[in-house]
């Protein structure tokens, strides 16, 4: 893997969960990121992945270096030819290079503005980054994909589920807020590839990107969805149609264990940060239907099969290019 900046850079995703599942039973510290250094920049708050990346690039033996870009940096332009005449005092151009100075990977978060869909769905930032950098990207959430998300989830259902093919269900809920589409995007493409029996469901007007979801079965009726349901991943999104809106708050919609009647047993998840008894119940996030904590653990494992699959395909390019 050169960069991971979307489920498509996996070559060969078999091969990555077992890679994490393995780094996950041995949890022994490696040292094929030795003298190596990650670095992290956040545009965005974050618990999970900025900790649980830094451990992993600590646990492959790698120097890690994290700044809080948005709030901390000089204010970045991205645009080509600009005359940097307002607030913006540093060009993508310089930082992207002098990073790679510092850092044998970049890793970015850099959530969608929710404004304006074109602009979002261009991923300007972290595209800046992998074009001016000369060290593989890594995406720590991006404007429409969470991909490191969405592997830790692959690797969290294959753990738990009870049988090859189990039904899992990913279901909207409300929230106070209008938030992306990244970790339902990412999620979805997951699942795609997985062959499990895979269903949307989300109100009117909540529908994602269709060319996301062309494969999917999306139904618009939550309990008709969640019958029979072994996973429930829950997630609230804004309207992709109606780009960026929050449209509804329907309360109905929340996860709690009378809603879980209907369902296998199923256990549920979410990417966290989640807000209790507005996308989940507490009942729910208080009982062994929980896998919350689990998908939150496995991020440590997802995040060290990314970086050592980047560490290894760096090092036989450089073997490659010392033979040349
Ligand atoms: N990284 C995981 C989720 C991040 C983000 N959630 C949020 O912004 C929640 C914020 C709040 O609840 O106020 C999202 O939905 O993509
Ligand atoms: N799930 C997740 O990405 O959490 P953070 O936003 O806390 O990193």
């Amino acid at each position: 893997m050169k960069n991971y900046i979307d489920l498509s850079d996996i070559k060969d995703l078999q091969a990555l969960l077992t890679e994490a599942s393995e780094l996950k039973k041995a949890h022994a510290a490696l040292e094929i990121g030795k003298g190596k250094t990650l670095g992290m920049l956040f545009f965005n708050p974050s618990l999970r992945t900025r900790l649980s990346t830094e451990k992993a690039a600590k646990l492959l033996g790698m120097d890690v270096l994290v700044m809080n870009a948005g709030s901390d940096g000089w204010a970045l332009e991205f645009e080509d030819g600009a005359i940097m005449n307002s607030n913006k005092a540093e060009h993508i151009k310089e930082a992207a290079a002098v990073l790679s100075q510092y850092c044998d990977i970049i890793a970015v978060r850099a959530f969608p503005e929710l404004k304006d869909r074109k602009e979002d769905e261009a991923e300007n930032i972290l595209n800046s980054f992998k074009n001016y950098a000369s060290v593989p990207v890594v995406n720590l959430e991006s404007a429409t994909g969470h991909p490191l998300q969405a592997l830790t989830d692959a690797l969290t259902i294959q753990e738990l589920k009870k049988k090859d093919k189990p039904k899992v269900v990913l279901t909207w809920a409300p929230h106070p807020k209008a938030l992306p589409q990244s970790v339902p995007n990412s999620f979805t493409k997951m699942m795609q590839k997985m062959e499990f029996d895979f269903v949307i469901t989300n109100p009117e007007g909540y529908d994602l990107n269709p060319e996301i979801t062309k494969n999917t079965r999306v139904v618009h009726n939550q309990d008709e969805a969640l019958k029979d349901a072994d996973f429930v991943y829950v997630k609230n999104w804004s309207s992709y149609e109606d780009y960026g809106q929050k449209l509804s708050e329907d309360k109905s919609w929340m996860i709690s264990q009378e809603k879980l009647k209907a369902t296998n047993n199923a256990r549920v998840m979410h990417c966290l940060p989640v807000r209790r008894n507005m996308v989940i119940a507490d009942d729910v996030l208080d009982s062994s239907s929980s896998a919350v904590i689990l998908q939150a653990k496995n991020r440590t494992f997802a995040a060290q099969a990314v970086l050592k699959e980047i560490l290894e395909e760096t090092a036989n390019a450089s073997e490659l290019g010392k033979n040349a």
